[in-house]
């Protein structure tokens, strides 16, 4: 499913009505109808009476709308209108007039006469949508801060009034509603935090604008769904595998990952690139590691790098590890692996000087940042998937955390389009962008997965997939989606995901 900015929204909706020839009223009529069918629904078909706070822009004329085929359907509704609908403009102003001849009680918000909140058993807040610009003001943010006050539950038209519809950003103040019907699709905020928190569950609903469109209007982000697997992302064939095959059909993955401190960041990465269903892992770690670590992950084959007896890299050669890449399908640089003298030289030679699939996550990242020259390296022939949490994001690319978390799908993209990397940025709804600019954001997951050694089950999974021979973009974004799922599994089974572990991901892909 495509996710729009408001601008890319605007663009398609004005080529829905100037090229397609949909009547904008139409268009207002088939949203308005669909979110009174989201109230009823979300009522339980309960009668009731419901407020419906009418902005003067074309937000507000779908509240309109939707007023007038909830009173139909026998609910008592008042439509509450942030200011005189003589300032109502284009459908809406025609949609107000259609719904005082109708008969639709209505009055004027005013700050003297307090709303009875208490009457009411639902709001429908259409004040504000995707014209919105900057904090509400006026009359707008009065009424915003009393329905969030009241305790009303509140169904949003188009995205909560106050949201940032671009970035999830919520101003000062923002409706907080318990759903929220998205027209025609879904917005970027309503996909990123805070923005997903304050529009409870989002429904989106067709409006008569055909879905093509977007692909029309060279939208390319997306949230990453099973038809969207399966159909954009070509990955049909990923649970069918042929009967006579070989564990060689499946690749090869070189996990190197772990230290004296972090031998754990290697089990769960090397376990994990396992359970993508790799054919062979290897696992690279300092020397005097391996043999402590003998019989801990019988599948997995063990490979020591000198070390002088420290448990760590600081001895190690890239030499040693551009060896072992040789013939494998996939390489995974960097959990657990500490930081260390002139670590970044050795990782630029690893970029270098290897021929498969790099994923680089954790102490790698760090590595990178400290490359003053990281814009010089030479660009891979083969692709580069990098997985930093926002504060290795922000290290990366020189910037705050609060800068990379306003927006993060931009912060994302533009990353991967400069350096030519596929850039799988974590977090809540963690954001996919690959080097043309798409980018797929994952619902999958849960808080419980904000847990040390979750990021190092995702790196393992990605370069599983990668050995396997998905593409990055495959890899990425089907990895978050399964190391998503496998967390909201594992939270099933323990019933509360403050006990979630990352071994619990790991068992649960
Ligand atoms: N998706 C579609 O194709 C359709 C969407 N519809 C609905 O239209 C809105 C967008 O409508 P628009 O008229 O462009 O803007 P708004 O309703 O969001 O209102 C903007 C209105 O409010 C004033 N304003 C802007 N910012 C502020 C502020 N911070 N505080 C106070 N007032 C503000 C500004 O002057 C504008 O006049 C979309 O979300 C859908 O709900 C169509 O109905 C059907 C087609
Ligand atoms: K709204």
């Amino acid at each position: 499913m495509h996710i729009v900015t408001s601008e890319e929204m605007r663009r398609i909706d004005r080529y829905a009505i100037d090229h397609i020839g949909m009547p904008a009223m139409v268009l207002m009529e088939n949203a308005g109808r669909a979110v009174s069918e989201e109230v009823i629904s979300f009522l339980e078909g309960r009668p009731g009476r419901i407020a419906i706070l009418t902005g003067k822009g074309n937000n507000g004329g779908d509240g309109i709308v939707a007023g007038r085929h909830l009173s139909e359907a026998g609910y008592q509704v008042h439509l509450i209108y942030a200011e005189s609908p003589d300032r109502f403009q284009g459908e809406a102003a025609l949609q107000s007039q259609i719904a005082h001849k109708w008969g639709l009680p209505h009055y004027i918000y005013s700050e003297q006469e307090r709303i009875n909140w208490e009457l009411y058993d639902a709001v429908v807040d259409a004040l504000l949508g995707t014209g919105s610009r900057g904090a509400p003001r006026g009359v707008y943010a009065k009424l915003i801060e009393e329905v969030n006050r009241s305790g009303r539950p509140v169904i949003s038209i188009d995205i909560p009034s106050g949201l940032d519809a671009d970035t999830g950003q919520i101003h000062t103040p923002c409706i907080r509603a318990d759903r929220t019907v998205a027209l025609a699709f879904t917005k970027r905020g309503l996909e990123q935090y805070p923005g997903v928190r304050q529009a409870g569950t989002v429904i989106v609903r067709s409006i008569g604008i055909p879905q093509g469109i977007a692909d029309r209007m060279n939208v390319n982000t997306y949230l990453i769904q099973e038809p969207l697997l399966s159909a954009k992302l070509a990955l049909n064939e990923y649970r069918h595998r042929q009967s006579d095959t070989h564990k060689g059909t499946f690749g090869h993955v070189l996990v190197a990952a772990g230290s004296r401190a972090m031998a754990g960041a290697g089990l769960l990465s090397a376990k994990a690139a396992l359970r993508s269903g790799a054919g062979l892992v290897s696992w690279a770690l300092p020397m005097s590691m391996v043999e402590p670590l003998l019989g801990h992950l019988p599948e997995v084959m063990l490979q020591g790098v000198a070390d002088e007896q420290h448990g760590d890299w600081r001895a190690a050669d890239p030499k040693e590890l551009i060896a072992m890449a040789q013939k494998k399908n996939a390489m995974l640089f960097g959990p657990g692996t500490g930081r260390f003298a002139q670590d970044d030289r050795f990782v630029r030679r690893i970029w270098e000087e290897t021929a498969c699939p790099l994923v680089i996550d954790a102490d790698g990242l760090n590595m990178i940042a400290a490359a003053a020259d990281f814009d010089s390296w030479s660009r891979r022939k083969s692709p580069v998937v990098l997985t930093p949490h926002p504060g290795e994001m922000a290290r990366l690319c020189g910037r705050s955390v609060p800068e990379v978390q306003q927006d993060r799908i931009s912060c994302a993209r533009n990353y991967a389009v400069q350096y030519h990397v596929t850039l799988v940025l974590k977090g809540a709804r963690t954001v996919v962008a690959t080097p043309d600019g798409t980018v797929y954001v994952n619902p999958t997951g849960n808080a419980g997965m904000a847990t040390g050694g979750s990021g190092d089950v995702l790196a393992g999974l990605i370069s599983g997939l990668l050995a396997q021979g998905y593409t990055a973009a495959q890899a990425s974004a089907l990895g978050v989606y399964l190391h998503g799922a496998a967390g909201d599994r594992a939270v099933q089974r323990r019933c509360h995901s403050a006990s979630l572990i990352a071994g619990d991901i790991v068992e649960n892909l």
